[in-house]
């Protein structure tokens, strides 16, 4: 079933045209990534389908309704299903990791604090963080770890679909590959189609179901085995991090 519709989708500052007709969709319960080079417009996309950016031409579809037509109210419990982490693992640094887990969860439910409480210790420990790092604040905690209490705080409002912008970067290898074994437990585990943002070539090539690269169109629209095979130059020095960034 498509989550996300995303038809002929057209979007330009001034001369600068950065979508020319992009369409494409997202499966219920894949890890979909959207590819492409710097200032290719992979966050102004994101940011258009959890409606931070306004649509200019052509039409975006989430649960088969067409979020441009959809009225305050409609929207408002739409939003409720996402979350966006943007600048993955900004966390607030004067609450600890718990208190940061529980921030949505205080601000957007009526729950009851043991209740939150409780429902943010499962989420630290879904995202693999053991007990005694409740307390901890984030200038206590390494880059890996922040992105996994950042993490925990979206997942805690139980959200269908997650949007992850750059999930890995700035961490070492070893923590990149453990975020992207935490992204696979978390698919199957908990069935949510996520959409990520990811220049990182572990992450495409072992997390993502499917991917679209973007160059003002799509210039690819499939898995990493369809990839491979392109005989593209584009794809194939993208997928060899010649173009990457
Ligand atoms: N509000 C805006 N006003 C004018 N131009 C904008 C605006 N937002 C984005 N752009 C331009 O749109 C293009 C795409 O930006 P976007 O941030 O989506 O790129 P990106 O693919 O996410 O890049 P990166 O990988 O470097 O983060 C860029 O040329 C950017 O300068």
């Amino acid at each position: 079933m498509e989550i996300i519709k995303v038809s002929n989708l057209h979007t330009a500052f001034g001369d600068n045209i950065v979508h020319n007709d992009i369409s494409f969709s997202v499966n219920e319960g894949e890890i979909f990534g959207v590819l492409g080079g710097s200032g290719s417009g992979k966050s102004v996309l994101v940011k258009q389908i959890v409606m931070l950016n306004q649509i200019q031409k052509g039409k975006i579809e989430i649960f088969n309704k067409d979020i441009s037509k959809l009225k305050i109210d409609d929207l408002e419990t739409l939003k409720l299903n996402f979350s966006y982490l943007f600048q993955f693992g900004a966390l607030y640094s004067f609450l600890n990791v718990i208190e940061n887990i529980s921030v949505m969860l205080k601000e957007y439910t009526n729950l009851p604090n043991d209740l939150i409480e409780k429902i943010a210790y499962t989420n630290l420990d879904i995202v693999g963080l053991p007990k005694h790092t409740a307390k901890l604040y984030p200038s206590e905690l390494s880059g890996g770890m922040k992105k996994r209490v950042a993490l925990a705080r979206s997942l805690a409002m139980q959200p269908k679909l997650l949007f992850l912008d750059e999930p890995t970067s700035g961490l070492d290898p070893a923590s990149t590959q453990s975020i992207n074994e935490l992204l696979l437990y978390l698919k199957k585990s908990l069935n949510i189609t996520t959409v990520i943002i990811t220049h990182d070539l572990e992450t495409i090539k072992t997390v993502l179901d499917r991917f679209i690269i973007i160059k003002k169109q799509i210039i690819f629209d499939g898995n990493i085995e369809e990839a491979m095979k392109s005989k593209d130059k584009f794809i194939q020095d993208f997928l060899t991090h010649k173009k990457a960034d």
